[in-house]
């Protein structure tokens, strides 16, 4: 992973932490963190882009592999910052299994 790419995840996982802090109205984040499913709506939604992600690799649309790719990724950043994990503990995973 290039630094610039660690840095957009970062930036993104930054956002999403101060919209738990904030709990802004016209935030899509804060409708994950405060959802009356709880923390069950973000897993369910993370089921569901995973599914959408195999779809758009199945097509082979390059454009909606990333486009799914992205809302997967983004919606686990949400799942790990609910359980109070931080990006580095999963950059550290990585990084640990690199050979
Ligand atoms: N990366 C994302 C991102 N990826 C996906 N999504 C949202 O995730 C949802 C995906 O849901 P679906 O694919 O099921 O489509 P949908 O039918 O619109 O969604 P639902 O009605 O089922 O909830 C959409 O509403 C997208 O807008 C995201 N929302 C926000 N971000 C990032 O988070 C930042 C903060 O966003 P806010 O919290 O909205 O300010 C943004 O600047 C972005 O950088």
């Amino acid at each position: 992973m290039s630094e610039e790419s660690e840095d957009v995840l970062a930036e993104l996982f930054a956002v999403v932490e101060s919209r738990k802090a904030d709990l802004p109205d016209d935030s899509y984040t804060t409708t994950l963190f405060t959802h009356e499913k709880g923390e069950n709506y973000v897993l369910e939604k993370l089921g569901e882009e995973a599914t959408e992600t195999i779809l758009a690799a199945k097509d082979g649309n390059r454009e909606e592999l990333a486009a799914e790719s992205a809302d997967l990724v983004y919606h686990l950043l949400v799942l790990l910052s609910m359980k109070d994990m931080d990006l580095d503990d999963l950059l550290a995973e990585l990084a640990e299994r690199r050979g």
